[in-house]
């Protein structure tokens, strides 16, 4: 910890009873410089957060509090924001304007034009100014930039997964920006904790879809930070399933291989490239990531396969989606804007089986 920063922050978490809320509350009971002095509710304030959730007994004594940000100021130092899309947009002006540092988990800050943000999210794009203000939280690759900012855009679930797959081949100029197809999985918690025909029991168990092919407002934001790490534009093919999992996102990317590039070579290029990254573990040839193996952690595991035949390598990253995919890497984010080690209250090994 850097000497200017206060040994403890305190932070709000809006969005509190959704599955991204819930998890940042699991996940900050372990860390050593966070007190949570608000659980915020905009349906429920009033009672207890353990009435509506049991498996918090005796973990946080708080009841809920109604969405109001000068009482937020009052409690808190950080916010963050776990709510939808659409939501964010509106709420965080106003935590920023009452002083507030604010994390968001939504999609709301992440596409840096306005106009595109509204093509693919369906909703009216934020105030301009709190927008240029955002920084994009993928904490491997734009951790720097994140240090002492007062608001943090924190990545979607898909694009963590995939961005963290694709950006050491691209940079390096290994593979082709034209050719890039992305096959993404992710387990139902990944779209909230609301119901809905596409996730009851009965629609998704031994069942498999896919779901917005090359419609996903994921394929802007993914396109958006190729683009600026490669300096080329790039356009990507997005194809999202839902598999009958609760936790968990697979990304397999095929891309042509612009040079006779074998797996050793892609295992040491990406090793070199994350070194000193504790949450990226790159697979030694052969050996592939699972979403189990990552599961309950903020890991994004990343194996290859180089096909001489096609010429075209298999990357496979997985994360689990509630963590690395948002409220771990939003902890990532806090420490890292924080000064902080950027593991800290974070070393958790998956859950396995
Ligand atoms: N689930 C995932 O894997 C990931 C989610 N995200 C993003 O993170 C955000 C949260 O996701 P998730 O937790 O899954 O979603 P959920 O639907 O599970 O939870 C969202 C919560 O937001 C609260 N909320 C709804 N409307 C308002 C409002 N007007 N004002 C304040 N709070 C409101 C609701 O709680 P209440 O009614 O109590 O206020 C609800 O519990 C979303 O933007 C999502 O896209 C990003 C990456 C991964
Ligand atoms: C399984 C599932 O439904 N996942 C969600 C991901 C939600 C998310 O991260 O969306 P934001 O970009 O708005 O934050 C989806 O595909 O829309």
């Amino acid at each position: 910890m850097t000497g200017q920063q206060p040994n403890t922050v305190k932070v709000a978490i809006v969005g509190s009873t959704g599955y991204g809320g819930v998890e940042l509350i699991r996940l900050l009971q372990h860390h050593p410089h966070v007190e949570i002095t608000s659980v915020i509710s905009s349906s429920s304030s009033g009672v207890p957060i353990s009435d509506g959730f049991p498996h918090l007994t005796n973990v946080i004594h708080r009841n809920l509090d109604g969405v109001d940000p000068s009482e937020m100021a009052k409690a808190a130092d950080l916010v963050f924001t776990a709510t939808p899309s659409g939501v964010s947009s509106k709420l965080v002006p106003q935590l920023l304007e009452a002083g507030l540092k604010v994390i968001d988990l939504s999609g709301d800050f992440r596409i840096k034009d306005g106009q595109v943000y509204e093509e693919w999210y369906k909703h009216d794009a934020p105030d301009p100014d709190v927008l240029a203000s955002a920084v994009y939280g993928l904490c491997e690759i734009y951790g720097e930039q994140v240090k002492d900012v007062d608001f943090i855009s924190n990545p979607g679930c898909y694009p963590t997964a995939t961005l963290l797959g694709l950006i050491p081949a691209l940079k390096a100029g290994w593979i082709d920006p034209s050719g890039i197809i992305i096959d993404a999985k992710s387990g139902v918690s990944g779209a909230g904790r609301g119901t809905s025909l596409m996730t009851h029991y009965a629609e998704i168990n031994e069942n498999f879809k896919a779901y917005k092919v090359n419609k996903h407002q994921h394929v802007p934001e993914i396109e958006q930070v190729l683009t600026d790490v490669s300096g080329k534009e790039v356009t990507v093919t997005l194809t999202t399933h839902l598999v009958p999992m609760t936790r968990g996102i697979m990304s397999t990317m095929y891309a042509p291989v612009l040079d006779a590039y074998t797996e050793e070579d892609f295992v040491k290029l990406y090793r070199e490239y994350y070194e000193g990254r504790k949450f990226v573990r790159v697979r030694d040839k052969g050996i592939w990531p699972a979403t189990k193996e990552v599961s309950g952690s903020n890991f994004c595991d990343i194996g290859f396969a180089v096909d001489s035949r096609t010429g075209r390598v298999t990357i496979v990253s997985v994360i689990d989606n509630v963590v690395k995919g948002a409220a771990g890497q939003a902890i990532q984010n806090l420490n890292l804007m924080m000064g902080w080690e950027e593991s800290l209250g974070l070393a958790f090994t998956p859950v396995y089986p």
